[in-house]
């Protein structure tokens, strides 16, 4: 065990790319608490998505050995926090788990609308908070203007911040002193009382089972310990207990103010709760740790597979990933259109592709993946409130009442020049202003808008419309009423269900026309005419015809060339497996995603 004053627990906040694995493998490395050979950029970040993308998913720990220049060796415990807005709560949990936060600004960018939302979360969590300026190795970087924006947009000190490059290494040293001296050592705890932990995490490791991450607020923990989760109940007998540094290593212990994982045959994530109190079985603790709120999944969307016959391989995949994300839920559901699929919640849209990716990747199951969409209340006339979260279960819109849909409230920082299209995209996504500043060169702009008119697109919009130069956070805001309907899709008179989606009235004609076009594009001719049409009820708002196919694919091929003809009707082959039959008319996958872009 550590004697308190130490230990440094802490996290870092950043801004996504602004550096921060970059940092904690600069702080791994510099501690030799990995050694040179074994060292390979971003330790923290294990998926392979998270490597591809270069983003951080899931919360992780390293605890690293800093002898400080005080002569005395201090433990500091890292928890690395997700930074992308869909995995928020994860970050608030882990917030707690720890005193300390190092804020990482690019010194080349400035403050970010994450930069924001996470540092509002560790000022929330009390942190001491030591700003760090990343990337000065580059000539663009401005770390007294940076310092500056700190001071007023975020409203802490900044001018003794740390400046660094994680990249070269250099003033690595210096953050190290800061943690040690500037951020806190844990509030006392007592070893000898019945154990009061916190879950602060936990994951599936294939050999190992669940592996929970804890933080010790009272007593001891060891192996051989019975424990209990509060809040879910469990009992479970502790295997072993140990650090990440950043391997594994077994400890005989942890104590007040530590942080490391325990392994206790846990068969699945979802038996654990983070933010839930771990006590013992015979000596409970008096009070648990302050609640905690589930995270609720936001965006549901249909996941079906391309060929049907790959139901089963898909269910036994998803129920193999649910159990290992509980923020990801799912149920069965039939389309007339797309046969057996699942409907399925996530935290948001990164999520969302996340899991998607991971079916189609880990699993190898090709799919067809329908809009995504918010809940909506639907209100009937007498008074009840039902959860609508396929547009496909709309209720007879004779017995409705009247619909609310789900609001955020949106924060886009922004360089002037890109502002006339971040207020018009906002705008036209219906969205009403609630504030406008300036920071620097930088516009803050805030929005209350729909969130189902940011699950789509919105992200990729702002992106476009800015060359990259915004980012975006959002928080929900609550349910608000509104003048929604459902537009279904028909194509040669049949509706097709995936296509289905929940509109602002007002705005359901462009929509429809819109899709209507794009699918008349996205939809190959057959050999007959085929009528595409929006329809609100029986109403049809829009309308396209594909007209019939005139002659087939090799007929402009000559008899000789038959490689060329046969390179044709592979392609075409290889085509159809990823076309749908509706009623006579075979759809492409992808038109099913791309009908529903709303192009500037
Ligand atoms: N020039 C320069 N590049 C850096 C420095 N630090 C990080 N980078 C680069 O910036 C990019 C983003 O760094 P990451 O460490 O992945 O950023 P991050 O904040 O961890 O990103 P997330 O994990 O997605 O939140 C990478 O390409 C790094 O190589 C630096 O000091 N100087």
């Amino acid at each position: 065990m550590t004697e308190l004053s130490r230990i440094r627990n802490f996290s870092i906040v950043a801004h996504i790319d602004h550096g921060k694995s970059t940092l904690a493998d600069r702080l791994i490395q510099l501690t030799g608490t990995v050694a040179e050979r074994d060292m390979k950029e971003q330790l923290l970040d294990a998926m392979d998505i998270e490597r591809e993308r270069g983003i951080t998913i899931k919360a992780n720990t390293v605890r690293i050995e800093y002898p400080a220049q005080d002569g005395h060796t201090y433990v500091l415990n890292l928890i690395d926090t997700p930074g992308h807005v869909d995995f928020a709560y994860e970050v608030s949990r882990s917030m707690q788990a720890v005193e300390g936060s190092l804020l990482v600004v690019d010194a080349t960018q400035g403050v970010e609308a994450q930069t924001l939302a996470n540092v509002y979360q560790a000022i929330d969590a009390n942190h001491e908070i030591v700003p760090v300026l990343n990337k000065i190795d580059l000539p663009a970087s401005e770390p007294e203007r940076v310092k500056e924006q700190i001071e007023d947009v975020i409203g802490i000190e900044a001018h003794d911040a740390v400046e660094i490059s994680a990249k070269t290494g250099l003033g690595i040293p210096d953050v190290l002193e800061a943690i040690v001296k500037r951020l806190p050592a844990p509030a006392a705890g007592d070893p000898g009382a019945p154990l009061k932990a916190m879950l602060v995490d936990s994951k599936y490791d294939q050999y190992l089972g669940v592996i929970v991450i804890v933080r010790i607020i009272d007593g001891t923990l060891k192996k051989g310990d019975r424990i209990r989760m509060i809040k879910t109940g469990g009992t479970y007998d502790v295997d072993d207990v140990g650090v990440y540094r950043p391997a594994m290593t077994s400890v005989p212990s942890l104590g007040p103010g530590e942080i490391g994982y325990l392994n206790a045959s846990i068969k699945q994530v979802r038996d654990t709760r983070v933010g839930d109190t771990i006590t013992l079985e015979k000596r409970q603790c008096e009070t648990a740790l302050p609640g905690f709120k589930p995270s609720v999944p936001v965006v549901f969307c249909g996941l079906f597979p391309v060929d049907t016959n790959d139901f089963d391989d898909m269910r036994d995949a998803i129920e193999k990933l649910a159990l290992n994300d509980a923020s990801f839920s799912y149920e069965m559901e039939t389309s007339a259109a797309l046969g057996f699929g699942f409907r399925c919640g996530f935290l948001g849209l990164l999520h969302l592709e996340v899991i998607r990716d991971r079916l189609e990747r880990e699993y190898d199951i090709e799919l067809i993946t329908t809009a995504p969409s918010v809940i909506f209340h639907v209100y009937s006339r007498d008074g009840e409130m039902t959860e609508l979260h396929n547009p496909a279960d709309m209720p007879d819109p004779a017995t409705i009442d009247h619909i609310e849909e789900p609001r955020i409230k949106a924060t886009v920082l922004v360089p002037d020049e890109y502002l006339g299209d971040v207020l018009k995209l906002c705008q036209d996504r219906r969205g009403i202003q609630m504030d406008l500043t300036y920071a620097g060169t930088r516009a803050m702009v805030v929005y209350d808008l729909p969130l189902a008119e940011v699950v789509f697109d919105f992200y990729d919009r702002l992106k476009s419309v800015t060359k990259g130069y915004a980012s975006f956070d959002y928080q929900m805001l609550g349910y608000r009423e509104d003048n929604l309907v459902k537009m279904q899709v028909l194509v040669n008179d049949e509706p097709v269900d995936a296509l289905s989606i929940m509109v602002h009235r007002d705005r359901a004609e462009g929509r429809g026309r819109a899709m209507c076009e794009k699918l008349k594009e996205l939809i190959p001719r057959h050999m007959f005419k085929i009528p595409i049409q929006a329809a609100i009820g029986g109403r049809v708002i829009a309308r396209e015809t594909l007209s019939a196919m005139r002659k087939d694919v090799t007929a402009k091929c000559y008899g000789g060339d038959a490689t060329r003809k046969k390179k044709l009707l592979e392609k075409q082959k290889a085509g159809k497996k990823k076309m749908r039959q509706f009623g006579k008319v075979e759809i492409p996958q992808e038109a099913f995603i791309n009908a529903l872009k709303m192009d500037g």
